[in-house]
């Protein structure tokens, strides 16, 4: 079984933005997912767990390797889907996977064809193998850049964004990919969609400001809020009043009307009933009421 362990971790930019304000997360087998606002400071996190960028302080442990003391034995683990995946413009699927594994360290040929063929059938790109990867589509391009984080039997996966910009057919069909990788290493997935955590993480954490304001299961988190979330249907001209008077967590518009939900250990008021919390609720109360 793998372990993560993150401690203290610091990073504050040039510019005096703190990205990393004392993070400290463990991580074992599973998918995890790391959840927060733009700016949020998760791409810094991920960068810098990926050995990509340095922090100011703290250290990263995977199993027995310091990975900031360590950054090459981290690399020969580590298996890294960016935000933004680019690729050489005239390069075929085969030839991308090929080219990685050569990086990775795998010299011999048999062996590549083979690590590259198993990868492109399991990503279910092995008819396109011989297509420029440019102009794949952006489940593809997103399929693609999974196979080529799965060279080299990483025990560490991190996917930055995965499915930002993708259909719903190819979120639905990553997300099986991701699942389908498996409980044998730690995968990463960090993103602002509450939807991909909660069909995806069974422990997560919220990220916001450089701070890990929560890390838990979904579950529990939920369970800690049950009997606390009150909804309300309102008047657009009243919710900036509502805002001013109550720990609103969110408001939507269902058919044209705004709908609150607040956050009160009891019935805040007239027309307001209690409903089960659901994970969206949980984001915005950390994010949203503590900062
Ligand atoms: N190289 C940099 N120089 C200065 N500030 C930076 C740099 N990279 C990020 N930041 C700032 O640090 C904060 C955290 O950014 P980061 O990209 O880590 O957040 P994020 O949660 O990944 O957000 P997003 O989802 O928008 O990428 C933001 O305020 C951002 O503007």
């Amino acid at each position: 079984m793998a372990i993560l362990k993150i401690e203290n971790l610091t990073k504050t930019y040039p510019n005096g933005v703190k990205a990393l304000d004392n993070v400290n997360i463990e991580i074992t087998n599973g998918m995890f997912g790391l959840l927060g606002p733009n700016g949020a400071g998760k791409s810094s996190l991920m960068r810098t767990l990926a050995t990509l960028q340095e922090a100011d302080g703290g250290s990263v442990m995977l199993n027995d390797i310091d990975v900031f003391k360590n950054p090459t034995e981290l690399r020969k683990t580590l298996g890294y889907l960016p935000q933004e995946f680019g690729v050489y413009p005239k390069i075929t699927a085969e030839q991308l996977l090929d080219h990685v594994a050569v990086l990775k360290g795998i010299t011999n040929g048999k062996e590549r064809k083979e690590i590259v063929n198993y990868l492109l059938n399991k990503v279910n790109l092995y008819e396109k193998r011989s297509q420029s990867v440019k102009g794949f589509s952006g489940g593809m391009k997103q399929r693609i850049g999974i196979a080529q984080a799965l060279i080299g039997k990483p025990q560490l996966i991190i996917v930055d964004e995965p499915t930002a910009g993708l259909d719903p057919g190819e979120r639905n069909r990553f997300h099986n990919l991701l699942a389908d990788v498996g409980q044998e290493v730690i995968i990463i997935l960090s993103t602002h969609i509450v939807d991909d955590v909660r069909e995806l993480c069974s422990n997560m954490a919220i990220m916001n400001l450089g701070k890990i304001v929560y890390q838990g299961s979904p579950i529990t988190v939920i369970d800690e809020l049950r009997g606390k979330v009150w909804q309300k249907s309102i008047e657009r001209s009243e919710v900036a009043d509502y805002k001013t008077n109550f720990n609103v967590i969110s408001d939507k518009m269902v058919a044209g009307k705004p709908i609150i939900h607040v956050f009160a250990d009891a019935n805040p008021g007239s027309g307001f009933e209690n409903v089960e919390p659901n994970l969206e609720d949980v984001f915005f109360t950390k994010v949203n009421l503590q900062s």
